[in-house]
């Protein structure tokens, strides 16, 4: 279980996250949303321990990631950061083991068949001799997903192991690039690593992403979670007005098991005075 409580954290004197609060458990996928700016990669930053200088607490099973060894801390979560820019010409499978790097010798008995087993599962594993840089970015995402993956198992197969307490999964805009197929395979792929007891987070700004995969949503606005719960009562009219200044409506349709986030509102985006200001350049 991940407990943030009370945490704050500044960029000089510019505050970025303010008195915190957040709980996820292993077995649910929540998903983090808001506008931009609002606080979310800066959130999964601190959590992964990027950020050390925050203030208030942050457990992971009942301990303070503050006391936690950065090994320990790598070889319990995997992390795909937004906008990662490698230029190295390293392979795909070179960039896939690197989510093995964590693991001590005695650990790394199956990296082979993981890595094989995670690059196939991403469908990049008829990549895997191509030079990283030179992928498409949804297939750069792809292989991203699978280092990830890599990192978490412990086993060539998604289904053979319980990880509950033991793996923590941050995704911050996992699908980005991605085709709608690979969209929905990466975020079948958190939903299933959740039921076998990952704690996962992602940030999604797909409302419909969000609405058919999150279990529990935390909806952020100004370094603050401003509303947090299921998909239902979360995703409402007046919550992503609030957050997101866009009128929407929120349908229901049989053919679907998930609400439907449409907007009102695009063409009053471009208000008369939005426009002067831009005539002032
Ligand atoms: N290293 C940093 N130094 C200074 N300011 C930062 C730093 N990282 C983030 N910020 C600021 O903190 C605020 C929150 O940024 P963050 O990246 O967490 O937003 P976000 O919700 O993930 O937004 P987006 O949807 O655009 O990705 C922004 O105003 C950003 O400019």
């Amino acid at each position: 279980m991940l407990v943030v409580k009370d945490v704050s954290l500044s960029f000089g004197n510019v505050p970025v996250l303010a008195q915190m609060q957040l709980q996820a458990q292993p077995g649910e996928l929540c998903v983090l949303m808001g506008a931009n700016g609002a606080g979310k990669s800066t959130l999964l930053r601190t959590i992964a321990g990027e950020y050390k200088h925050y203030h208030g607490s942050i457990l992971l099973n009942g301990q303070e990631l503050h006391h936690m060894p950065v090994d320990a801390q790598a070889r319990q979560r995997a992390v795909l950061s937004q906008q990662l820019n490698l230029q190295m010409p390293f392979t795909v499978a070179e960039v896939a083991a690197m989510g093995r790097y964590a693991y001590r010798a005695a650990e790394r008995l199956y990296d082979k068949e993981i890595i094989t087993y995670a690059l196939k599962l991403l469908q990049v594993y008829d990549l895997k001799d191509r030079s990283y840089p030179t992928l498409s970015g949804g297939q750069q995402q792809r292989v991203q997903m699978a280092r990830v993956l890599a990192q978490l198992l412990e086993a060539p197969d998604l289904h053979a192991m319980d990880y509950t307490g033991k793996k923590m999964l941050l995704l911050d805009e996992p699908v980005t690039g991605m085709d709608i197929l690979h969209q929905q395979l990466a975020l079948q792929l958190a939903v299933q690593l959740s039921r076998q007891g990952v704690l996962v987070i992602a940030v999604l700004h797909d409302f419909q992403l969000a609405a058919a995969y999150a279990q529990h949503i935390f909806l952020l606005k100004n370094g603050h979670v401003y509303a947090q719960g299921p998909v239902d009562t979360v995703l409402s009219p007046p919550h992503i007005k609030h957050c997101f200044g866009v009128d929407v409506s929120v349908l229901h349709h049989s053919l679907c098991a998930y609400p439907l986030v449409v907007t009102n509102t695009a063409a009053t985006l471009f208000s008369s005075s939005a426009l002067q200001a831009t005539n002032a350049y």
